[in-house]
């Protein structure tokens, strides 16, 4: 029986000519809503994975079952034109059939929200590394796809831009976009991946053993948006109780956030 799965790879290789196989049997499952992490050292592949991935590369052997909508963010965007960020994504946004009227607005929305320096109205051959993976992220995010492919989306981001990140990528995983990243770092306490994989001699290798979590119950305080907070795996409650499961590595940073909101701590235990 066919898979019903977004996006599936079975047995997937990949040679660069008639060198080096960068890919080796490549197995992968993408289902909607899930957050998948790709580690791996330089070189390792993450980005040759990605691109096959958004349909950009052909296997040199294996099979892709799944035909999912795809937008996709390189490691690093090419912004060499003289046309401003503004221009940029009002025509990629009617390219892909928008009115003018709304590829402006949502144009317009998302360089607000990542905080893009100087205003829509900057060239893009003036923007920093950083600024231009925002346009780039503006740009995936124009219409919701299926599948979001980001490749070391974190890198050269400030710290705000970060952070919005982390949220929009909790908020199109809650509206069933699977997204698939890539992060050459292994420790990304940041990670809001719901798995984890690694690429090791061009095959992939699931991460075992999820972080720990420590379940925090809270009492009062204003409003958090806790299902877009780094960190939470889970939030259950109202507005006057809420328990919340936290990665460990999280645990101070989500407590931060509760008292700064005003919040008590009732209790913080491990939870596994
Ligand atoms: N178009 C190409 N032609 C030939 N070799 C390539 C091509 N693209 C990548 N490679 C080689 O394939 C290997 C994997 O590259 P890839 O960019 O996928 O790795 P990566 O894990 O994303 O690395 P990095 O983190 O440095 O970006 C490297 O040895 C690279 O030189």
């Amino acid at each position: 029986m066919e898979s019903t799965s977004l996006l599936r790879l079975h047995g997937v290789t990949k040679r660069y000519g008639s060198g080096f196989q960068v890919l080796r049997g490549v197995d992968l499952v993408l289902e909607p809503g899930q957050v998948t992490g790709i580690l791996g050292a330089n070189g390792s592949g993450k980005s040759t994975l990605l691109r096959i991935l958004a349909g950009l590369s052909r296997p040199s052997s294996g099979r892709i079952t799944g035909h999912p909508t795809t937008s996709y963010v390189p490691d690093r965007f090419p912004a060499r034109q003289r046309m401003s960020a503004r221009a940029y994504l009002c025509h990629m946004g009617r390219v892909r059939g928008l009115r003018t009227a709304d590829a402006r607005a949502r144009a317009e929305h998302w360089l607000v929200r990542f905080d893009l320096a100087g205003g829509p109205a900057t060239p893009l051959r003036e923007l920093s590394k950083g600024n231009a993976q925002k346009v780039g992220l503006a740009q995936a995010l124009l219409e919701r796809p299926d599948l979001l492919v980001l490749d070391e989306p974190w890198s050269g981001l400030d710290l705000a831009a970060r952070e919005v990140l982390t949220e929009v990528i909790g908020e199109v995983r809650a509206e069933g976009t699977a997204v698939v990243f890539t992060d050459h770092r292994s420790a990304f306490a940041r990670s809001p991946a719901t798995s984890t994989h690694r690429l090791v001699g061009g095959r992939l290798v699931a991460v075992a053993g999820a972080e720990p979590t420590a379940r925090v119950l809270l009492s009062g305080g204003r409003p958090v948006d806790w299902k877009a907070r780094a960190g939470v795996v889970e939030h259950h409650g109202d507005d006057q109780e809420v328990t919340l499961t936290v990665r460990v590595s999280e645990r101070e940073a989500v407590l931060m956030t509760a008292i700064r909101a005003g919040s008590s701590v009732l209790s913080v235990e491990q939870a596994r």
